[in-house]
């Protein structure tokens, strides 16, 4: 099979060039695994063009070892999921080499072993893929915009945006606008604190809708009890559910239980992965506190202090999906309301309120796109067998 190896020399600290001549090159060349093709990419945008011109030259199912975060293998997956250009079904497996500074994907595939020396950590996909594994089928979210009277647009004018690992609005899509800011200053995962500490006191002001897991009729939501997720309702079979804000925190994954190799956002997605095409969504919403009265902006403040603590317990491995409120409001225990929201479903609709600007960012990936005022965000999981995608694979 066709090897394409293509390297982003300025994602995460920029070291991806020395690695892969250190490391990845000289590996494949003593598993006699030759590359076809290096590719150092020369701008944004780099990657998608030159994986499009390798499957055009070699009229097979191609192996891309990428060196990079997740924002490449975005922009590889856009370029490449839609495109006429390439008239087969052909399936492109990718080998991932994190470089990035979150590498999301790699980090929930793989978890680094006790004392694993951090070359050979992250060597694993690239090991698999000489050991000749069998390739792991990526869920995809596909996202169109529609304007205010319906008109529907895709994020990039005519189509929608696939998702590899996460579509967000809210607090997490103003922290990913934000951090891009930052990232001459702040290189690694602290520009995401710093964002989110700009942008923790704000309320997002949206009407949501679940919608149902396609090959089940439900949506499914998160049970502390159990431990597990269990259908919503036992009369909503086949019908979404409508979810109203405000919203501190609004965020969808596939693919990925964490977004940081310790922020384990969507811990479900590995405590219990989902058999078919669907997405996991977690928020915050804090007129749940069981102390909210009226929103005010020292209202607004004080739940920060409360989106942090339970945000932060993410970092512990995932236990925020747990933690509730005690009748005064206290996140500790006590027997109220989850202060998190846990989904499962096949996607949602997001229909921000006109009035709030800030409840219009959307992020996919990374990327982030405005939704027209008066004008709302589908997000819906592709079907595994959905034949006008693409086939992406990841060695694992
Ligand atoms: N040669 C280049 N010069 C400038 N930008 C580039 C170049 N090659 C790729 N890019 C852009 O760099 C951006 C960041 O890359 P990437 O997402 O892979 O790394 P990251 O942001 O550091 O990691 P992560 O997404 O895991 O947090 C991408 O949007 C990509 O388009």
């Amino acid at each position: 099979m066709p090897i394409l190896v293509v390297y982003n020399p300025v994602c995460g600290d920029c070291t991806a060039e020395h690695f892969f001549n250190t490391h990845v090159i000289p590996r494949l060349h003593t598993a006699n695994l030759i590359p076809t093709e290096i590719i150092r990419t020369r701008a944004s945008g780099d990657a998608g063009i030159e994986t499009l011109r390798f499957l055009n030259r070699h009229k097979k199912d191609v192996t891309v070892v990428l060196g990079s975060g997740d924002g490449t293998l975005h922009e590889i997956v856009n370029y490449l999921a839609f495109t006429t250009d390439v008239e087969d079904d052909r399936v492109i497996h990718f080998v991932l080499v994190p470089c990035g500074t979150a590498n999301a994907l790699y980090a929930s595939l793989f978890r680094p072993a006790p004392l694993e020396e951090t070359v050979a950590y992250r060597l694993r996909s690239l090991e698999a893929f000489i050991g000749a594994s069998t390739p792991r089928l990526l869920t995809l979210s596909l996202t169109s915009l529609s304007g205010p009277l319906g008109s529907h647009r895709g994020p990039h004018d005519s189509r929608p945006v696939a998702s590899i690992v996460v579509t967000s609005t809210a607090l997490h899509a103003a922290i990913l606008k934000d951090s891009e800011k930052l990232r001459k200053e702040i290189p690694g995962i602290e520009r995401f604190k710093v964002a989110a500490q700009q942008n923790i006191t704000k309320w997002y002001a949206s009407h949501v809708k679940l919608l149902p897991i396609p090959s089940s009729g439900v949506v499914l939501t998160y049970d502390p009890e159990e431990g597990d997720f269990v259908p919503f309702g036992s009369d909503v079979n086949g019908s979404a559910l409508d979810v109203h804000g405000p919203f501190a925190y609004f965020l969808s994954t596939m693919n990925v239980d964490r977004l940081e190799p310790e922020f384990r956002i969507n811990p479900m997605v590995s405590k219990s992965p989902p058999t078919g095409a669907s997405i996991d969504v977690i928020m915050v919403r804090p007129q749940r506190d069981p102390t909210f009265t009226v929103d005010t902006p020292k209202a607004r403040e004080k739940f920060a202090e409360k989106t942090v603590a339970v945000l932060t317990t993410a970092y512990q491995d995932g236990i925020h999906i747990n933690l509730r409120y005690s009748l005064n409001g206290e996140i500790t225990g006590g027997d109220g309301n989850t202060v998190v929201e846990c989904f499962r479903c096949g996607g949602w609709e997001w229909i921000p309120d006109e009035t709030d600007q800030d409840a219009h960012l959307l992020c996919a990936d990374g990327t982030i796109f405005e939704i027209e005022k008066g004008g709302q965000a589908t997000c819906r999981a592709t079907s595994r067998t959905d034949t006008t995608l693409r086939n992406f694979h990841i060695h694992v």
